[in-house]
């Protein structure tokens, strides 16, 4: 089974990652080296880290052995699987899965890691929309068991148990569901996100306090802004932009805060700032 990854951001360098743990060849393409290099690095760190507590058999150089760095698509051509995970963002998705349909072998299997864009309209642009599905990884994928599998209009029987397969040996538990805007995960989560930036905005309490509130009373891992930090606010910002559009509902407006420290370059952790500094 060969195994290719769009992007080598923190989605795309986390599912390469636990494909080439799951013993996969894994190939990962992103557009410029200095990504690549960027994203093996944080690899390297996450697999010694997890050696180091006993959670991972495998010698960490044999993991990223199995995984080989490229700026060039037609490495895919012999794929059996392609995720991408590429920027949040509809046009530049469907200019990839248009050219990357032209390239994969036609048995071939396209995914898209998309936190919300329709994955009817990706498989339509992909050219194969039967061999075409969401498969929606959580972050940090090295510790998130979730894999939500997002069936599109046309996406066969078989695509579904293929990909759901995979995930399963991936270690993760799949979890499916129809293709409606943010599906299940973000369609939920993302208004708290959007609800927790206007409560800044409102003045309602301090951002330490919304997080402690949420993590001490609710029982959260982390709080919604360190959260919001965490996932990227541009993605955030994305993400409520295919809710409110898909869905036609003011109740997913996005904040006017998350789009102006969008525009601001105040990307969360990705940046070095957000809610908070890093
Ligand atoms: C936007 C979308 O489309 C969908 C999404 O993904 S939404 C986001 C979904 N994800 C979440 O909601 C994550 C919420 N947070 C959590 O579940 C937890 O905070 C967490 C799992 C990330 C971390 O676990 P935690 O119990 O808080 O403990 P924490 O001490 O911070 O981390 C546990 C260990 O894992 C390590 N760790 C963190 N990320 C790691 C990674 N990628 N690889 C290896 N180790 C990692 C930490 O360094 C830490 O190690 P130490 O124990 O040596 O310090
Ligand atoms: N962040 C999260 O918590 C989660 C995100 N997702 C989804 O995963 C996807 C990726 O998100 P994330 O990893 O956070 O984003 P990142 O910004 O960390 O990474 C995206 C990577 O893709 C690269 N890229 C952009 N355009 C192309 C292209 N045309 N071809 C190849 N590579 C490209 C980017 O390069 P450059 O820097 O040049 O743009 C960057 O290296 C998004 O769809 C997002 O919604 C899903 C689950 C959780």
């Amino acid at each position: 089974m060969k195994f290719g990854v769009i992007g080598a951001g923190q989605m795309g360098g986390g599912i390469a990652q636990v494909a080439a743990q799951s013993g996969f060849d894994v190939t990962v393409q992103d557009v410029q080296q200095e990504y690549l290099d960027r994203g093996r690095a944080v690899i390297e760190k996450s697999l010694n880290k997890l050696h180091e507590k006993g959670k991972l058999s495998d010698a960490p150089a044999d993991v990223l052995a199995r995984i080989t760095f490229t700026t060039h698509m037609q490495d895919f051509a012999d794929c059996d699987l392609v995720v991408e995970a590429i920027v949040e963002n509809q046009a530049v998705k469907n200019a990839l899965f248009e050219q990357l349909g032209g390239i994969v072998k036609p048995s071939g299997i396209l995914a898209s890691n998309t936190s919300s864009i329709p994955i009817t309209a990706l498989a339509s642009a992909s050219g194969r929309p039967d061999r075409f599905i969401g498969m929606h990884f959580m972050n940090p994928v090295p510790l998130m068991a979730l894999v939500e599998v997002i069936r599109g209009y046309a996406t066969s029987d078989e695509t579904a148990q293929f990909v759901t397969g995979i995930a399963e040996q991936m270690g993760k538990t799949p979890l499916t569901c129809n293709d409606f805007p943010g599906f299940v995960s973000n369609r939920i989560l993302m208004p708290m996100l959007n609800e927790a930036i206007q409560c800044v905005m409102e003045g309602v309490a301090e951002p330490e306090a919304i997080d402690g509130i949420m993590k001490l009373g609710m029982n959260h891992p982390m709080g919604p802004l360190t959260l919001a930090d965490f996932i990227g606010l541009d993605t955030c910002l994305s993400i409520m932009e295919v809710l409110h559009m898909g869905l036609g509902d003011d109740k997913y407006r996005p904040s006017p805060l998350l789009r102006k420290m969008v525009q601001a370059g105040l990307l969360g952790r990705k940046s070095g700032e957000g809610f908070y500094k890093y």
